[in-house]
């Protein structure tokens, strides 16, 4: 039962979900890799890298290139002077803006929750302007844990009102991580399929799932009333 009776919370996902940022993050950890004398990886390589936040994306670099483990840390903190404010190469999705501005015109109140540090995710929320649709975010470290852990979405749901022992709401997202957040917190999941994951989307668990953000207010509806 998810039955709000104010309109439910609505939390998104930001990577792979609201934006494109695949590009920008291949960019700046190429760059890395190139200062440490390591080959590019491929923007298919590194999409399929994101989705845990930015250590496991260096864990799977390190994996793929055979740089030492132990450098893990100096390359995190090399990347993160290039990505914290990494937005040239980013774009929204097509129609999510229009679909944000629908919800919160319906009175859906809206939030982030993502496993991208909160430097990043400000600078790119400031980037397209859209900051004050989001009444709370959540940023991958934020709290000691991360998605898939239902932690950090159960916080974002308690900001916007939901009892935090029976949390009510809705996420939207486009990876592994999202839905086994989602099915953590037994929350249903609406499952964007532009974005990220490894796996064919039937191997996630998802309420319903959709390729154009013209189809999320009616999901979103249904889903609510359900
Ligand atoms: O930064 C990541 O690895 C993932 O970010 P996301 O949770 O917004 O998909
Ligand atoms: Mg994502």
């Amino acid at each position: 039962m998810n039955t709000c009776l104010a309109p439910c919370p609505v939390v998104f996902d930001l990577d792979g979900t609201l934006i494109d940022s695949a590009p920008d993050i291949h960019a700046s950890a190429n760059a890395v890799l190139r200062m440490n004398s390591a080959g590019p990886l491929t923007l298919d390589q590194i999409r399929s890298f994101v989705g845990g936040g930015v250590d496991m994306l260096w864990r799977r670099i390190i994996a793929a290139t055979g740089l030492p483990a132990e450098s893990h840390r100096d390359l995190v903190a090399s990347f993160m002077t290039r990505y914290h404010d990494a937005t040239a190469l980013t774009r929204l999705y097509p129609n999510a803006i229009e679909a944000l501005g629908v919800l919160a015109d319906r009175g859906y109140p809206l939030g982030i929750c993502t496993n991208k540090p909160m430097g990043p995710t400000r600078a790119v929320l400031d980037h397209f302007g859209i900051t004050g649709l989001f009444a709370t975010v959540i940023g991958g470290d934020s709290l000691p844990q991360k998605k898939p852990d239902p932690a950090p979405l159960r916080t974002a749901f308690a900001a916007l009102g939901a009892d935090p022992a029976r949390p009510r709401g809705i996420f939207v997202g486009d990876s592994e991580f999202d839905a086994e957040t989602a099915s953590n917190l037994g929350v249903p999941m609406l499952l964007y399929l532009q974005g990220y994951r490894r796996s064919p989307a039937e191997a996630l668990a998802h309420r319903a799932a959709f390729d154009d953000f013209r189809q999320l207010p009616l999901l979103v509806e249904e889903a609510a009333a359900i």
